[in-house]
């Protein structure tokens, strides 16, 4: 049996590099954001509706994350419509990884876990988090969004508060070393408490 651990967290927590701590713990990872990566990029399963929603937001053949800011900063309920495209593809995607893992522990990095109801699809879940000045100044330091991307998807996500008591498990973000730290501890708890329970 596999153990679905959900990671989630706000933009700029720590998902990802959280994620990879799992994975040096030996969990197999499923990452969302990287599943749209690979249906926005040139031959991906998004390019042919994006194509038809969105005329000139595709460019040599893949989605253009930057055209798509753009036409959300003009309209932010593009962002609602590219969902009910991306979505149901990433569903999919996440599927065919789950019925190949073989691994005890499966983490899924899903930024929007608790907003589309995906929890009732994991065993456990855990959730990153660090202080709203810390989150700002990381996503910020990346120079990829402008401070109104940043507050509009900000303005999509359940607070992180929200997200922290719903979950199994925290962990802190504040350092490299701490953050390591915690995982180390929820993967041992799963699997001396929770695997084959
Ligand atoms: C808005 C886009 C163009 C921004 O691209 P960019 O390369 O700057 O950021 P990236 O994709 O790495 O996302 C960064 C973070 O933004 C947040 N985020 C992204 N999309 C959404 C969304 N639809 N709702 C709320 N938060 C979101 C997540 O926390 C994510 O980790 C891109 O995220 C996108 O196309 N989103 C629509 C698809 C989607 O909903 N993805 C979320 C995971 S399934
Ligand atoms: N535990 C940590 N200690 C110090 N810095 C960290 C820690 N975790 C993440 N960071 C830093 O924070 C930034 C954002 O991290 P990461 O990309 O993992 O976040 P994310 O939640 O996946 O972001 P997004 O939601 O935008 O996809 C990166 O610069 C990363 O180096």
């Amino acid at each position: 049996m596999t153990f679905r651990l959900g990671l989630t967290g706000s933009i700029g927590m720590g998902k990802s590099t959280t994620a990879r701590m799992f994975v040096d713990e030996g969990c197999a990872l499923w990452d969302a954001d990287a599943a749209v990566h690979r249906l926005y990029a040139v031959g991906g399963a998004a390019v042919p509706a994006m194509t038809a929603a969105f005329p000139g937001v595709v460019v040599n053949g893949a989605v253009s994350r930057a055209a798509i800011k753009d036409l959300i900063a003009a309209d932010p309920l593009v962002l609602s419509r590219i969902e009910q495209i991306v979505h149901p593809l990433v569903a999919a995607d996440r599927k065919a990884f789950s019925a190949e893992t073989v691994s005890d522990i499966a983490v899924y990095d899903i930024p929007l876990l608790f907003e589309n109801r995906g929890e009732s699809q994991m065993d456990a879940t855990v959730c990153v988090t660090a202080t709203p000045d810390i989150q700002r100044d990381r996503v910020m330091a990346r120079g990829t969004m402008s401070e109104e991307q940043f507050q509009m998807i900000l303005a999509k996500q359940m607070p992180d508060a929200e997200k922290r008591a719903r979950s199994d498990y925290v962990i802190e973000t504040d350092t490299l070393e701490h953050a390591r730290a915690q995982v180390q501890d929820v993967v041992r708890d799963i699997r001396e408490n929770r695997l084959n329970a």
